[in-house]
């Protein structure tokens, strides 16, 4: 599927609720319009810088006691590039993600994020990156059952130094262009599925990531709830100019995202445009 059906396919309110004007939008090249491209390397290969990917993930290796879960894998994120990886359950999906977003180290191979081996950094110096340049956003889960929804979106500038006044009205701006205004104060326990990923999505976007990482974000949402939150999370990225990456089982929310990686028994076994 082009990029154009895929956008074609989403809901008009989608494409509207996210004006120009996006939030976040800093420097020229973000949001420019640009079409995201990805660069896939050949897998099994480490391929010579080239090109200018955002992240890279060179000859990965990940190995659980004597099992090898991923195999001297290669791959390249362009900057604005949306890509999912499929594969069936056990096939190495979240331990590619895990690697790419630095939450695991590899026991062979590299990630470069915009040339910077991360592999390299000290935990502490990892932990910090990870807070400022990328976001995440998981199955369900993941905001604080106690806080209400604005503090769940700001606490990540708030846990960067920023101050909690500044971060509120930050995390403000996220509500009306991601379909939640007026659920400010409500904790996640008093909100649908739906609302409570778009309201994740706000906290993975709000300090501006130059990669979200989205784990089977619509695992436990009905069809049309799916499209429309894998509708918006892809709206979200381009506005912003943020490269997304999402593990999925579901080849119509992968259908979402430009290009498709399939992966096989640890290895990527094929890749596709959407
Ligand atoms: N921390 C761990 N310790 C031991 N084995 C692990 C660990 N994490 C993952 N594995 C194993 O690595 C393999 C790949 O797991 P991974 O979670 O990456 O697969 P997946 O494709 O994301 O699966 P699913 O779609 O079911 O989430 C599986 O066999 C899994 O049991």
């Amino acid at each position: 599927m082009t990029h154009a059906r895929a956008r074609s396919r989403l809901p008009v309110v989608l494409v509207r609720i996210l004006p120009a004007s996006y939030p976040g939008m800093t420097g020229p090249q973000r949001g420019s319009d640009r079409g995201p491209t990805l660069l896939p390397a050949r897998h099994g290969t480490v391929e010579s810088m080239t090109h200018t990917a955002v992240l890279s993930g060179r000859g990965l290796t990940k190995r659980y006691g004597p099992r090898t879960v991923l195999h001297d894998t290669s791959i390249d994120v362009e900057p604005r590039g949306t890509l999912a990886i499929m594969g069936p359950s056990g096939s190495g999906k979240s331990t590619l993600l895990h690697l790419l977003s630095g939450i695991v180290q590899p026991d062979a191979g590299e990630v470069l994020l915009e040339g910077t081996a991360i592999s390299a950094l000290r935990e502490s110096e990892r932990t910090a990156l990870r807070r400022r340049a990328f976001g995440f956003v998981f199955q369900s889960g993941q905001l604080l059952p106690e806080l209400p929804a604005i503090e769940n979106v700001a606490l990540p500038l708030i846990l960067d130094g920023m101050a909690v006044r500044a971060a509120r009205d930050r995390a403000a701006t996220f509500f009306a262009p991601l379909g939640i205004a007026g659920l400010e104060e409500r904790r996640p326990g008093e909100m649908s599925g739906g609302q409570a990923q778009r309201v994740a999505i706000a906290r993975a976007m709000v300090a501006r990531p130059t990669v979200l990482f989205a784990d089977e974000p619509t695992g436990a949402l009905d069809a049309r709830t799916s499209q429309d939150v894998m509708g918006i999370l892809v709206e979200a990225s381009r506005h912003l100019g943020t490269a997304l990456v999402v593990v999925t089982h579901d080849p119509q929310v992968a259908g979402n995202c430009e290009h498709i990686v399939h992966m096989h028994d640890g290895r990527l076994a094929q890749r596709s445009a959407s």
